[in-house]
């Protein structure tokens, strides 16, 4: 029997950030393995036109959810939708809603944040600083809660090259950075943000740094884990491999590649790829919620939950894999047969973006314009580069976390736990995590069928006889131009025919000779 599934039975657990990426994987788990739970409060708000029950119930019937049914059929009955804005200095949840929150709730697992790495400060200081200082507030009311565990990122240091399971402080004290948001205005905070994030590359990273120097500060006598992941993919194995449903991280540029968008990009082939799956990130932390509330432990521990420590892939392998990939489980009516190679220095990107990126783009948006269509290229090409020169700080470094804490945690593990919340990413075989991953993107984002993969081939050996086509016609064009405009290039012209006719002739007389 599992000892942290066991644990978490009877149990009234609060999530934030539950329809994200993570928040919807860790809640099927906490179903799918302990499906005697109490219940699940989410906080949560209505979006795209979508109501709180509405937005339950497109989750409970996705694919992702399918086996919860099986184990927890009456699932709909345990998941308690509260209405929540983080967005709100008081977190805009009604009193009776509080008044049940802070007398039942025994675990808090808070994911929430805006995850963009291009949010206005006001935003992110807001969503990833004053929100969680408010949760840790309602935390410290609840006088059944046995754990907090905060969802970090193991970039919130990526301005260190080693990396602690320690909190770093942050110049600026967050209460003052709070404090300012409140009465500084826009144009001041765009002015200063440079400086406060200081050799951080985004808002996004600086926000989540101090949002754990504020659980840190804000503890008070809470049982508190902080779990730090890095870049989180796809599942591995549950509840099925290879399931994503947003663009971020890498998801987005293997669409991108896939469809032959994405040509080159700028990145250290060397540079270690710390990829985690989410199943595993979800694992790990319903181990560290298990483990924070049985053994209290007398500080805050923080759990890299990385790959890099124990089974590293590069990036310039995984490119590789990606593309491999790509041969089996083609991505219908892609632009470009998928073709991408890493650059490593700022003058060859700029020319592989014009050449590769952007001079297709424009003839592309040329043909569209002639065929009386609205042109397209330019701009999605124009987003596109904008995108990748955001995420090419993280392909670019290494960064080397410790992992103690989340050894220890393993070997604390019961044989079954180990199985059942595997987070030993020692036993990923990679190759085949990327080929599931790709699958996964083809059918969760793109929502194409497997049947249409043979057409997809085909679709690309047009687009290989294309290229060869355009090739040639363009040396052609170019020889012919050199030709007409130079005497050197005529006279090699004429010596490279000349050369092949003796050639030629010597062949067919020695051949007649044999005869
Ligand atoms: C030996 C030979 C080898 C050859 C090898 C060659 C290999 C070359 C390449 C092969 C292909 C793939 C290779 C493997 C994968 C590489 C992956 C690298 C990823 C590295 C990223 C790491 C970052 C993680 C660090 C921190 C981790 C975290 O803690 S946070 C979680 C991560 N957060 C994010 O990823 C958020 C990023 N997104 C944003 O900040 C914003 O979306 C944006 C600023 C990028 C864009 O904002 P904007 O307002 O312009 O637009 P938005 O409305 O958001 O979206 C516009 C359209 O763009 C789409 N979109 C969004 N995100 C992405 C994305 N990541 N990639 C692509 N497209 C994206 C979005 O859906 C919109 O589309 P439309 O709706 O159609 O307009
Ligand atoms: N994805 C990654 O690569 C990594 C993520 N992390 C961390 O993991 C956690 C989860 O990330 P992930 O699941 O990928 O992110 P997502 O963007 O997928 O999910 C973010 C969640 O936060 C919620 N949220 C955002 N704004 C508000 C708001 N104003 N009020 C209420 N809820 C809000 C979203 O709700 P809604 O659906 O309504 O928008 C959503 O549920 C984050 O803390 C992130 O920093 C760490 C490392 C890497």
């Amino acid at each position: 029997m599992s000892m942290i599934a066991a644990f978490y039975s009877g149990k009234s657990i609060l999530i934030t950030g539950a329809t994200g990426f993570l928040g919807k994987v860790l809640m099927e788990k906490l179903f799918r393995t302990s499906p005697d739970l109490k219940v699940i409060y989410i906080l949560m708000r209505p979006k795209s036109g979508q109501t709180l029950q509405q937005r339950v119930f497109q989750i409970l019937n996705s694919k992702l959810f399918e086996k919860v049914k099986d184990v927890c059929p009456n699932v709909h009955e345990k998941i308690r939708a509260i209405y929540a804005d983080l967005n709100q200095n008081d977190l805009a949840i009604s009193k009776e809603d509080m008044q049940e929150l802070l007398s039942c709730t025994n675990i808090v697992f808070h994911c929430a944040a805006t995850v963009r790495f291009d949010d206005h400060l006001r935003h992110a200081v807001q969503l990833n600083v004053t929100a969680t200082q408010q949760l840790l507030l309602m935390a410290s009311q609840m006088p059944k809660l046995e754990a907090f565990i905060h969802i970090s990122t193991a970039f919130s240091n990526c301005n260190l090259k080693h990396i602690d399971e320690v909190i770093y402080p942050c110049p600026v004290e967050p209460k003052k950075i709070i404090d300012s948001m409140e009465w500084l205005d826009d144009a001041i905070i765009d002015e200063i943000t440079p400086k406060l994030i200081g050799d951080r590359p985004n808002t996004y990273t600086y926000t989540k740094a101090l949002g754990e120097m504020v659980v840190q500060q804000e503890s008070r006598n809470l049982n508190i884990a902080i779990v730090r992941p890095s870049i989180v993919g796809a599942t591995w194995q549950e509840p099925f491999p290879g399931w994503v449903d947003n663009l971020n991280g890498p998801s987005g540029l293997i669409i991108a590649a896939g469809k032959g968008f994405l040509r080159a990009i700028r990145g250290t082939p060397k540079a270690v790829a710390d990829l985690i799956p989410v199943d595993t990130v979800a694992n790990l932390t319903l181990a560290v919620g298990w483990y924070t509330a049985v053994n209290r432990p007398k500080s805050t521990l923080i759990y890299h939950c990385t790959s890099g420590n124990f089974n590293p892939c590069y990036w310039g392998k995984m490119g590789f894999q990606v593309l491999a990939a790509f041969e089996k489980i083609p991505f219908e009516r892609a632009f470009r047969r998928p073709y991408a190679d890493f650059t490593t220095n700022t003058i060859t990107t700029q020319y592989w973006n014009a050449v590769s990126h952007r001079a297709p783009a424009i003839i592309y948006d040329f043909y569209l314009r002639l065929t009386g269509r609205k042109p397209r290229m330019t701009k999605l090409m124009n987003r596109l580069l904008r995108t990748v020169s955001m995420l090419e700080y993280f392909l670019n470094r290494s960064w080397e976390w410790s992992t103690y804490n989340t050894e220890m945690l393993m070997s604390e593990l019961s044989p079954e736990d180990q199985r059942v919340f595997n987070f030993d990413v020692r036993q990923l075989n990679w190759l085949e995590y990327i080929e599931n991953y790709v699958l996964g993107v083809k059918k969760y984002l793109l929502k194409e069928d497997m049947a249409g993969v043979p057409k997809a081939k085909q679709h690309l050996k047009r687009l290989r006889n294309i290229h060869y086509l355009f090739n040639t016609a363009l040396l052609l064009i170019a020889w012919r131009l050199l030709i007409a405009r130079s005497q050197m290039a005529r006279n090699v012209w004429l010596f490279i025919v000349s050369f092949c006719y003796k050639f030629l002739s010597y062949f067919r007389a020695s051949g007649t000779l044999k005869v």
